[in-house]
């Protein structure tokens, strides 16, 4: 047991265990998952961020790194109200801080009252409530970080050979690993391509269709992803999950809002408006599409807070969502998204338009 602190904007700091040492700062956020840690932990979505956990009691099944989504921990720290020792372990070797014993229940009213709120955190042998508001005091807020892709992409173009059903370039914002694993069970062959990637490295693949990855931060600050969908749309079907759904509508002329505390959790209900039918889904996002734009149809919504949560325009091959139909963790009622995304390769969309 050593010091810990958590110093919040909203002037509070709070006392805890200290369960790994160190000194660290991000965006405040929670999930309502009771199961699924180590893929939320490993989540590159989380990055920046600081993840508490409302389930009470993580780490009761262990530590096993084939449900890892990535290869590292991406949250800057970690908090619940009680971590086993595996997860002590594993955060500790990753170098991740981590805090348990304080009244998660009440941090995360103040989340969903006040909003995500930036955070600082010091733990270790020594540690004071000051160190913890110096550590708030340098935190940026998320939209601040404008080159968060370069934190979390592949430096270099990585190819999954699945099979010969479809060719797809996956532009890597931050993407799970079950994205491109529920693209090779369905027979397509994945390239992984950097977050940065240019239209000439996207045509260098061939695809058969253009896929934008869920990612970390501010969709805003993924211009180059964006450029893409524009030089694409028309000429090859387009994809995208959760951030990959942002920048979609921010590049076919709608817009991106950020969300008050977002929606973090396993349980999420979303309907889909031509079917009237209810599907739980796993999300994990703080913007919102605001304005869909005239060129996309909203197609599916949030029941809680009516958010767009599913976006397709027919014509033009487009098709998106904002919760996660890959899952890991959470339900699998929504894998048959990649079916209909692997559609759009074997049907004539899309008819490329005039412009
Ligand atoms: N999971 C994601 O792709 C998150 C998208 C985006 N970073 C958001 O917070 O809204």
């Amino acid at each position: 047991m050593s010091d810990a602190y958590l110093a919040l904007e909203d002037g509070r700091v709070v006392e805890a265990r200290g369960r790994v040492s160190g000194r660290t700062r991000g965006e405040l956020v929670f999930t309502t998952a009771y199961t699924g840690y180590e893929e939320s932990l490993t989540d590159p979505s989380y990055e920046e961020q600081v993840l508490t956990f409302s389930y009470p009691l993580i780490g009761n099944y262990g530590v096993r790194e084939e449900r890892f989504e990535s290869d590292r921990v991406h949250p800057r720290a970690a908090i619940a109200r009680e971590f086993t020792e595996d997860v002590v372990e594993w955060l500790d070797v990753e170098g991740i801080p981590a805090i348990d014993h304080l009244d998660t229940r009440e941090l995360v009213t103040s989340i969903r009252e006040e909003g995500a709120m930036k955070c600082g955190i010091a733990v270790g042998p020594g540690a004071t409530p000051e160190d913890a508001k110096a550590e708030l005091a340098d935190c940026k807020g998320m939209s601040e970080h404008t080159d968060i892709g370069a934190q979390v992409s592949v430096d270099d173009p990585v190819v999954y050979e699945g099979g010969s059903d479809a060719t797809v370039a996956l532009i890597d914002c931050g993407a799970k690993g079950s994205i491109t694993d529920s693209l090779l069970e369905r027979g397509a062959t994945v390239h992984v391509l950097p977050y940065d990637a240019t239209p000439a490295d996207v045509a260098a693949v061939d695809p058969d269709i253009l896929f934008i990855s869920n990612g970390p931060g501010d969709p805003e600050n993924f211009e180059a992803a964006e450029a893409l969908v524009d030089e694409y749309v028309g000429d090859l079907p387009v994809a995208g999950i959760c951030l990959g759904q942002q920048v979609v509508a921010n590049a076919l002329g709608g817009s991106t809002e950020k969300m008050s505390f977002g929606h973090r959790g396993v349980n999420q209900p979303v309907r889909d408006l031509e079917s009237d039918r209810v599907v739980m889904t796993t999300q994990n996002h703080g913007y919102t599409v605001g304005d869909p734009g005239d060129r996309l149809n909203v197609t599916q919504v949030n029941v809680n807070d009516g958010t767009a949560e599913g976006l397709e325009n027919e014509t033009l091959g487009v098709l998106t969502r904002q919760y996660h139909p890959e899952a890991h963790p959470g339900p699998n009622d929504s894998l048959d998204f990649f079916d209909d995304v692997l559609d759009l390769v074997s049907t004539d969309t899309p008819v490329a338009t005039s412009d």
